[in-house]
């Protein structure tokens, strides 16, 4: 089973023996998120990132989530998109819908993916009215904390520089603090143009969870979830702080082996 860790400031930590396990985890935290969403407001919004995360959620395809789940209550929306066309094999909605979305019965209108015939700042800035106009109609709730929305989950991935989104280390993307959506047209990580939820909507959200796997992302881990030295950069991973909202980091062994808690785990 998983060890569990509350910390303070930096949510719960999951560490998972294997990423069977962790998967399997993560499918029942989803379908738990969706089932209180939708008894409490009618709606579940939310956003995916791209990566790994989308094959880790391949378990939420089957049973008994293809019964117990209401999908017909789904709002699915993107923590960050690459600018490339729709059927490019870069497109986070591309990634999405042919390992996830094509084997659930999700309405095809509730599934707000980028306009790809923009340009990057056109696309973020029609993606945030997108996102205006169901805060107005409360499929996407609103923080009574910030001037933001607030999804009932947003779901990312981390990159071995600590990214999340497309939130890169160093950038002035970072600093963002008015926009809901924004653009870099300079990723470090290719493709190099793409737009993005800030970090005001990211720590607005009801939930946020990050899924970090594999020895490659350890002392990014480390970094952005343990008590570190105030020397230590502080990476984008590490400025998620929900306000109000729940964070959790699902991670397996090899992602985890650098936490002070590891070692009690692995004794
Ligand atoms: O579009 C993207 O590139 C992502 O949304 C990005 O933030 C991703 O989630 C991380 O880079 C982790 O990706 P991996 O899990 O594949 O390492």
């Amino acid at each position: 089973m998983a060890l569990l860790e509350s910390k303070k400031d930096r949510g719960e930590v999951r560490i998972h023996e294997s990423l069977e396990e962790l998967s399997t985890d993560l499918a029942d935290y989803i379908a738990e998120l969706s089932e209180a969403s939708v008894k409490e407001r009618g709606f579940f919004a939310i956003a995916l990132s791209g990566g790994s995360l989308i094959s880790l959620m391949r378990n939420l395809c089957g049973a008994p989530y293809n019964k117990t789940v209401d999908w017909s209550k789904w709002y699915i929306f993107w923590a960050d998109e690459r600018v490339v066309a729709k059927n490019h094999v870069d497109s986070n909605y591309k990634l999405a819908k042919d390992h996830l979305l094509s084997k659930l019965p999700i309405v095809p209108s509730h599934v707000h993916s980028i306009n790809d015939s923009l340009t990057a700042e056109e696309a973020a800035n029609e993606y945030e009215f997108v996102i205006r106009q169901l805060v107005r109609t409360r499929v996407v709730n609103v923080s009574d904390v910030s001037d933001c929305p607030k999804f009932d989950l947003i779901l990312l991935g981390m990159g071995p520089d600590g990214h999340v989104a497309s939130l890169f280390p160093n950038h002035s993307v970072l600093e963002e603090k008015n926009e809901w959506v924004t653009f870099i047209t300079t990723s470090p990580k290719p493709p190099p143009e793409r737009i993005t939820l800030t970090l005001p909507v990211i720590n607005s959200a009801a939930n946020v969870a990050v899924v970090v796997t594999g020895i490659g992302k350890a002392e990014a881990a480390r970094l952005v979830i343990d008590d570190v030295e105030p020397e230590c950069p502080v990476l984008p991973a590490r400025m998620i702080e929900p306000a109000v909202g729940k964070l959790v980091w699902f991670l397996d062994n090899q992602a985890g082996s650098k936490l002070k808690c590891f070692s009690q785990f692995s004794k």
